[in-house]
């Protein structure tokens, strides 16, 4: 896994089907690209990403899903917000989670544009992220001053904008003006098979 691509190799056995995956938590250019990229090169290589992300995918994604490989697996949480299928990957011990752009550490991802609701994102992280245990580990797909890792006590407890109440989130993330990113709109009927670059 990287930390701007969060893709996983695994195995599906839940499905009783083994090949290699890859596991998108939601359909921006900087997070698929590499998707339709790496299926060109791996024979029999499939996509999965969130069922309400709008993109095509050999697997569409929901809530409680399970992904298993070796003796691992990960649940899917649903976690809308920055988009309206970004997904958060759980590890079956609840040791780690893979948050996407949902939870940042000390911060969390713009909801701003492409089905941006901070509302929604308050409550997944509130209700899906911040109820697993406080030693949890968080791995985010960004961070823009080189951490590469967090807790979810930590995070409850020192997030700048998600120890804010609701409002106060809502009014901030409506606030933020920041530039939007550079090729980020990427075409949902070419998502997964078309390689843009990336941010
Ligand atoms: N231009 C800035 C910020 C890049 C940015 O907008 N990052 C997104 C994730 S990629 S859509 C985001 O959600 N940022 C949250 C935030 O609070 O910045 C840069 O490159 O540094």
């Amino acid at each position: 896994m990287t930390s701007t691509c969060p893709f996983l190799y695994v195995n599906l056995h839940f499905i009783t089907v083994f090949f290699f995956l890859i596991v998108n938590t939601h359909c921006h250019a900087d997070h698929i690209t590499s998707s339709g990229l790496m299926k060109k090169r791996v024979a029999g290589l499939k996509s999965a990403i969130s069922k309400f992300s709008g993109a095509s995918a050999d697997i569409l994604l929901s809530e409680g899903d399970k992904i298993a490989f070796g003796k691992h697996y990960l649940t899917v949480r649903e976690t809308p917000g920055h988009t309206d299928g970004c997904l958060t990957f759980v590890s079956a011990d609840e040791s780690m989670i893979f948050t996407g752009d949902c939870l940042l550490i000390r911060g969390c991802g713009r909801t701003d544009f492409q089905q941006g609701c901070p509302k929604c994102l308050y409550d997944s992280v509130h209700d899906k992220i911040f109820t697993l245990p406080d030693n949890c580990l968080i791995y985010p797909a960004h961070d823009y001053l080189g951490q590469t890792v967090s807790t979810v006590g930590e995070e409850r407890k020192f997030n700048p904008r998600l120890t804010m109440s609701k409002d106060e989130f809502v009014e901030t993330m409506n606030n933020l003006n920041l530039p939007k990113p550079f090729k980020i709109d990427v075409s949902v009927s070419a998502n997964l098979v078309c390689g843009l670059h990336g941010l």
